[in-house]
């Protein structure tokens, strides 16, 4: 009788997921996976399974990744220091090689591996392949009520996405790969750049004209002070509680990227908690969508719904 009522509860999921998979069926859905959700093994893996299974309904999915902790990590190995402006890493040319090796290197070809150990058909690059990722220095200003001018803060080969050529990634989605990208523009002179991975998650998201835009981290979504999900802001009042400092470090990206694609064109953008197994599943493809949610008019939290 027990396994009666478990196998209808499972044929009620599937149902449940039609009108998604109708909805979403050819769409791009980029994916941000960031280093702070890598918590371990078993996550890792239910991502990977996602990511292959909503290929295989027919769903595009594109992964953009990050890798901060990982990056941290090596540097501490090598004895480098890690240092933060506006969120941003201070990246000299030593730390641009780690940034390299761990982003390029590990992060990218563990994810790479896997999606093909769970039966996908991942390839991964970062931006300087096919230059598909143009970037430019990223400048930094810092301003106090006595400056009269903004001071420049020099946070070395720190880029931002100046343009994308989306042709090598439409070219691996039409031959049935999964593309993972690892965060790293270059110029025309050929200088490499080290650019937040949600950046380069909202401009991709753009460029591609993608149906939504996934940031999985590690809250629950946008909070509050007293740690209590965020709700119905506009961005006057998200740039508000950026000046009360309620949104800081990692969150400031992500929420700039996020109101910035959905203003370009995407659909929607959502913060959702990569720490939950099977977040990815969870959000598109049942009624159980989880975080914060950005459309173009406002930010509200999901909760019991799917954005
Ligand atoms: N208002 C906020 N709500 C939630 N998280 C916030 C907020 N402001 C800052 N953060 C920080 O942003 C972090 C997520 O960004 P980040 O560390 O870059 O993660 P990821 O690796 O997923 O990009 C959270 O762990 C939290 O410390
Ligand atoms: C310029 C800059 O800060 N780049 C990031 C790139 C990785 C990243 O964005 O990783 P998460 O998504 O895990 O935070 C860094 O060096 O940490």
């Amino acid at each position: 009788m027990t396994e009666k009522v478990n196998f209808q509860d499972r044929a009620l999921v599937l149902t449940e997921a039609l009108p998604y998979l109708q909805q979403y069926a050819g769409k791009t859905i980029v994916v941000k996976y960031g280093g702070n959700a890598m918590e371990n093994d078993e996550l890792k893996r239910s991502f990977a399974r996602s990511v292959v299974l909503l290929k295989a309904v027919g769903i595009n999915p594109v992964v953009v990744h990050g890798g901060g902790p990982q990056i941290g990590e090596m540097l501490n190995r090598l004895n480098l220091e890690s240092r933060f402006v506006q969120g941003m890493r201070v990246t000299d040319s030593s730390t641009m090689d780690v940034v390299q090796m761990v982003l390029g290197g590990l992060v990218n070809k563990e994810i790479v591996s896997l999606i093909n150990s769970n039966g996908g058909r991942a390839v991964g690059i970062t931006g300087k392949d096919g230059r598909f990722i143009r970037a430019k220095r990223l400048k930094v200003t810092h301003k106090t009520p006595e400056m009269t001018v903004p001071e420049i803060i020099d946070i070395g080969q720190v880029g931002e996405v100046e343009s994308v050529d989306t042709s090598i990634v439409e070219m691996l989605q039409h031959s049935d790969f999964i593309p993972v990208i690892a965060p790293i523009g270059v110029d025309d002179a050929g200088v490499s750049y080290n650019i937040n991975a949600d950046l380069v998650a909202g401009k991709l998201a753009e460029a591609l004209k993608a149906e939504k835009l996934l940031l999985l981290t590690n809250t629950q979504g946008l909070l509050s002070k007293d740690g209590e999900l965020l709700t119905g802001l506009n961005a006057e009042q998200v740039q508000a509680l950026i000046n009360d400092g309620t949104i800081y470090g990692g969150m400031l990206p992500k929420i700039q990227c996020a109101l910035s694609a959905v203003g370009n064109g995407v659909n929607t953008a959502l913060i959702i908690d990569g720490r939950v197994p099977h977040a990815l599943l969870l959000e598109l493809l049942t009624d159980q969508g989880v975080g914060t949610l950005i459309t173009g008019e406002h930010v509200e939290t999901v909760s019991g719904c799917n954005g």
